[in-house]
């Protein structure tokens, strides 16, 4: 592992990202230390998906780095950047929805060569006697549930989980960020979500985006929930 002294795992600067001739991204700078929470909150359509794509390799960023590790990843292609341990865990994609969740477990533990699911049904204990459904008879929670428990084999040093809460329960939110908080002693985490209850719960820092651009670092855990409102006005 090559952590910085400062024990950064992931800084990304100066990134503009376009789709065809939209820029959608703009001159973006945000780092990530090593177990840390931080939030990406936002309007929808301000970016902060391109912004995960960008990290994760799906999106190529027009200009800037990405730092992970170390290493500019930038022009590196997904599935690298998986292997490398930084994994994206998409807003609505990512199960097999013709699998069970055990063939969705095995294929995340063939990819990376971890087959300690123990580990998964600690954080998730319901996916054991969900073990032989298929990934299209999961309820909204339990997709979650197992797209977040494939991404964390082959134990990643960075998680970016695209909107976890939408469409959940309150109860299963408040689970999702007791999880949250447990998963972070191994990885850091960047959460892009909406539902600023949940944000102020988990996050120990937030990033305000607005129109493809970071109008705000909200760092004090106090201010945070008020403090990120200011970029839905
Ligand atoms: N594949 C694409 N091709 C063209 N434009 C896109 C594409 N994906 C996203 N966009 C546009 O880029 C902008 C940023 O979208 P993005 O999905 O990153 O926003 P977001 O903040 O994640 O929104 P939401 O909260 O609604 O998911 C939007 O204007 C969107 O319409």
């Amino acid at each position: 592992m090559k952590i910085s002294e400062n024990n950064v795992i992931l800084q990304v600067d100066n990134v503009d990202a376009s789709y065809g001739e939209s820029k959608v991204l703009f001159d973006i700078c945000l780092k990530l230390k090593s177990r840390e929470r931080v939030a990406i909150v936002g309007r929808n359509g301000a970016g902060k998906t391109t912004l995960l794509k960008c990290i994760a390799g799906f999106v190529k960023p027009t200009r800037g780095t990405i730092v992970y590790d170390g290493m500019n990843i930038v022009g590196k292609r997904p599935f690298e950047i998986a292997r490398l341990g930084l994994k994206y865990v998409h807003q609505d994609k990512g199960v097999f929805q013709d699998l069970t969740v055990k063939e969705n477990l095995e294929l995340s533990s063939y990819a990376t060569g971890d087959y300690n699911w123990d580990r998964v049904f600690e954080y998730f204990p319901k996916l054991k006697s969900l073990i032989n459904r298929k990934g299209a008879n999961l309820s909204g929670g339990e997709k979650q549930m197992l797209m977040i428990g494939r991404a964390i084999l082959g134990n990643p040093k960075v998680l970016l989980i695209d909107e976890p809460t939408e469409g959940l329960a309150p109860g299963i939110v408040n689970d999702l960020a007791a999880v949250f908080c447990e998963l972070s002693k191994a990885s850091a985490l960047i959460i892009v979500d909406q539902n600023l209850s949940f944000v102020s719960k988990i996050a120990q820092r937030v990033y305000a985006v607005k129109e493809g651009r970071i109008v705000s670092e909200i760092k004090d855990e106090q201010s945070i929930k008020e403090a990120a409102y200011s970029c839905y006005l």
